[in-house]
């Protein structure tokens, strides 16, 4: 009887390309085969999300969306490692795409310019078997963390600041024996029923980062998605913390089971639809004005100048006008417009008035226009004087003195 051969089940090139992970013991080729076929969705295209593609996509994952709303700066090239200068001004999820075509010409990328909001959460999700969040903000962490626990997906969640990262995989598989039914473990509610204060919650703009840091923990969480696909996860979650500056710099705890009373995923919750009535943004402290000025929060309600209708009102003032800088000291020493003042934002925010009246001569009906760095501080200003019913005008720069140097003088200094 003639023998049938078996065909083989990749393309011959997989086996050559793919095989120092394929004889590793408990890949091979079905482990493969599962990466081939999964499809896996990065949301955030920065510090995290950059060095997990890359190796997702060098390990074969078949499929890879990619969701980021942001485009390339110089200032993320530091650490954003599928970017380049070539592609600064360019959506990040386009330079991604871009990038892992490079890596694996093979791989079907998806890439998706816009912002994950609670509207499109669940349609933009749905189509993967795997969410890595690589995001930088708490209301897109709670928001993927209950689109997951909908979806019933699990979601790797990384965050890195300053020298210090850390990783946990949310609502993960448990191992379960044959007979018992399939559970997941916590989800970040569970750990996180209430969000952090809103100043432990600062963006890496305005804390700094060591690129290698989102390095490491953008790495994890590709391995942990691999772990997944391929089975070689053992199931049991646990929350690892990363500290550059420590010995040793890992440090990993259990997590218990989820909880009964999570809102999101516990069975005596009140639901996700109720939690969505109330709003991400809300939950987390209300509108923070480094989310508006990224895009995830809709409008803003201050009133704000652009740079070239500040140079307008410096150059035609009629009554006097006072410009106040809430830069740390130290920045204001670097550089500052000619006239202003300088009361860093924490001193201000605990007295707001005093330090204008002073400078006024008594006067509460001076027009202020509060500059800093980015527009983000100055916006806190603006409220305060606000509250405290100042009697002239409160305006803030939008873009800071960024904005300042980008449109009204080039020859001012760029930090
Ligand atoms: N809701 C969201 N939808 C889509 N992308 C998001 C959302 N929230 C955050 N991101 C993206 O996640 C990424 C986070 O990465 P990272 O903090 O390294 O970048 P960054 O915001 O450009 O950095 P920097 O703070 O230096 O400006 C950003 O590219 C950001 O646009
Ligand atoms: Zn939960």
């Amino acid at each position: 009887m003639a023998s049938v051969e078996p065909q083989p089940q990749l393309p011959l090139g997989d086996y050559r390309r793919y095989g120092r992970q394929m004889i590793l013991d408990g890949f091979g080729l079905q482990g493969q085969l599962r990466l081939h076929q999964a499809s896996v969705v990065v949301v955030g295209a920065g510090g995290l999300g950059c060095p997990a593609l890359q190796y997702l996509a060098a390990a074969g994952v078949g499929t890879l969306g990619v969701i980021d709303h942001d485009i390339v700066e110089i200032s993320n090239l530091q650490r954003q490692v599928l970017h380049s200068e070539a592609r600064v001004g360019m959506p990040k999820a386009l330079s991604a795409a871009e990038a892992i075509k490079q890596i694996n010409s093979r791989v079907q990328v998806n890439p998706i310019d816009v912002a994950l909001s609670p509207a499109n959460a669940r349609e933009l999700l749905a189509p993967y078997d795997l969410i890595l969040d690589c995001t930088d903000n708490l209301p897109t962490r709670y928001l993927l963390s209950d689109t997951a626990v909908t979806l019933g997906l699990p979601l790797v969640s990384g965050a890195a600041q300053q020298f210090d990262g850390q990783l946990c995989t949310y609502n993960l598989p448990l191992k379960m024996s044959d007979k018992e039914q399939q559970e997941n473990g916590p989800c970040f509610r569970c750990l996180f029923p209430k969000p952090p204060a809103p100043e432990l919650a600062g963006s890496c703009e305005e804390l700094g980062v060591l690129g290698i840091v989102t390095g490491i923990i953008g790495n994890l969480q590709a391995l942990e998605a691999v772990k997944i696909i391929t089975g070689l996860h053992d199931g049991r979650p646990s929350l690892l913390m990363f500290s550059a500056l420590a010995t040793p710099p890992f440090r990993s705890i259990r997590l218990r089971a989820r909880k009964a009373s999570c809102p999101a995923c516990g069975n005596e919750g009140e639901k996700i639809a109720k939690i969505e009535e109330k709003g991400y943004i809300a939950f987390c402290g209300g509108e923070r004005p480094d989310w508006v000025s990224r895009g995830l929060v809709e409008g803003g309600s201050r009133t704000r100048v652009c740079a070239k209708e500040l140079r307008d009102v410096l150059n035609n003032r009629q009554r006097s006008v006072c410009v106040l800088d809430v830069r740390p000291r130290t920045e204001f020493g670097i550089c500052h417009l000619p006239g202003s003042i300088n009361v860093p934002i924490k001193e201000f925010l605990t007295n707001p008035t005093t330090p204008l009246i002073d400078v006024a001569n008594g006067d509460d009906g001076e027009d202020v226009y509060v500059v800093c760095r980015l527009g983000n501080d100055s916006q806190l200003a603006v409220d305060a004087l606000q509250s405290v019913g100042w009697a002239g005008v409160v305006k803030d720069l939008v873009g800071g003195l960024r904005a300042w140097a980008k449109d009204v003088d080039d020859g001012f200094p760029v930090y």
